[in-house]
């Protein structure tokens, strides 16, 4: 688990000379929750910040953006200090829900906006709008005022009109989440190819796991105001650290000691709980995880292989796409399953029904918790 305040090695592209990204230290306090959260994004790289509600994702952005006062700490951006400046004098690009386009101007002029802020005189400031808006795949809406765009075209010239002014740090809050499921997965690639040529920082918050695998480079998982477990979208996804990692990228996990190639996990003093056999070799604390689809159901006792087994109830069954998802309850072992609607029907699976499950060693991943 990382510490909050642990420093995070800024990955860096091509073409940076001169940026340095950003390196934050974010306290604030909001009632009787407190962020503390140490926060690098290096040139070019994307970070998404995960966390599940009230986690204070849109408190960590809204502090760097300078909406939110922060009670401690730095935000320097390419090594210069944010912290003492107002919001529109920090360089920042924001695609925030509630930062909405000007209504009564038209897409052009309102990614001409931010360039005739920082002076730009209003001829070049409309050509170079003209060319990000074409950028963004929407040169033929140029004179379209916001109310005649759809959901989708209104995202793409707000991402326009951020990255027109060549943001050190772009700031995304839940960019997609307005989309509906179609126009998400066409503005989620374009975005990924507009963030890949974007030579700033970025910081990305999404409820969405898969914007977050997605878009960025590097996921941060916050809960309760603290950073939980950082690291590569596909590492966290393999190593979850937390039951929230977990659940969200689809896994069983569990905290157990291990000795040799048995985990023993649950249970208390009265040495409750159950020994799961697995293959990896490792002493002490660690982490069990496995996959839904893992997960095998049986009316009686499975004979034959060695496998682990054992008795569970079913609490719930959820169709989810062309599978099936069935949560069993412990003990010994609370576990989701992932079968196959006709072994559903086989099994006369319901909530309340006794099944017997069973996990292959194989199918297990342990690492140190
Ligand atoms: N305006 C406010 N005044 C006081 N407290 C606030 C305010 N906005 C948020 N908070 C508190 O700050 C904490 C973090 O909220 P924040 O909105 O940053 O979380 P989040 O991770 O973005 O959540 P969500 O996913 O629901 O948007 C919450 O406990 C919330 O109650």
């Amino acid at each position: 688990m990382s510490r909050p305040g642990a420093p995070v090695a800024p990955h860096r592209r091509e073409g940076d000379a001169g940026r340095s990204g950003l390196d934050a230290r974010l306290v604030v306090r909001r009632g009787g929750f407190e962020l503390d959260l140490h926060l690098t994004a290096g040139p070019g790289e994307v970070v998404a910040l995960l966390g599940p509600n009230g986690a204070g994702k849109s408190t960590a952005l809204r502090a760097l953006a300078g909406l939110v006062p922060t009670a401690g700490g730095h935000i320097r951006v390419d090594g210069r200090d944010l912290r003492p400046l107002p919001p529109e004098r920090r360089g920042i690009g924001m695609v925030f829900q509630d930062y909405l386009l000007f209504p009564h101007l038209s897409a052009l002029e309102n990614v001409a906006f931010g360039l005739r802020c920082q002076g730009m005189r209003k001829r070049e400031a409309r050509r170079v709008a003209a060319g990000w808006l074409e950028q963004v795949g929407l040169a033929e809406y140029a004179s379209v005022r916001p109310r005649q765009l759809s959901g989708g075209q209104a995202q793409r010239v707000a991402l326009a009109r951020a990255l027109a002014v060549e943001p050190s740090l772009l700031l995304l809050d839940e960019p997609l989440s307005a989309l509906d499921a179609h126009t998400r997965l066409e503005i989620r690639s374009a975005l990924r190819r507009r963030l890949e040529g974007f030579e700033g920082a970025a910081v990305l918050v999404t409820h969405d796991p898969l914007d977050a695998m997605v878009l960025a480079d590097r996921l941060v998982v916050l809960e309760n105001g603290r950073p939980v477990q950082q690291g590569r979208p596909a590492d966290v996804a393999r190593h979850p650290r937390t039951e929230y990692v977990a659940r969200l990228v689809g896994l069983n996990l569990y905290r157990g000691r291990a000795e040799g190639t048995s985990v023993r996990i649950g249970g208390g003093d009265d040495g409750g709980g159950m020994v799961l056999d697995t293959v990896d070799h490792l002493q002490g604390e660690v982490f069990l995880a496995f996959e839904p689809a893992a997960v095998a159901l049986y009316r009686s006792r499975p004979e034959g292989s060695p496998r682990n087994v054992w008795r569970a109830r079913v609490a719930a069954v959820e169709r989810q796409g062309d599978r099936v998802r069935v949560r069993l309850d412990g003990p010994p072992l609370a576990a989701a399953a992932d079968v196959t609607p006709a072994a559903v029907a086989e099994l006369e699976l319901a909530p309340g029904s006794a099944v017997w499950a069973s996990l292959k060693a194989t199918e297990t991943r342990v690492y140190p918790a």
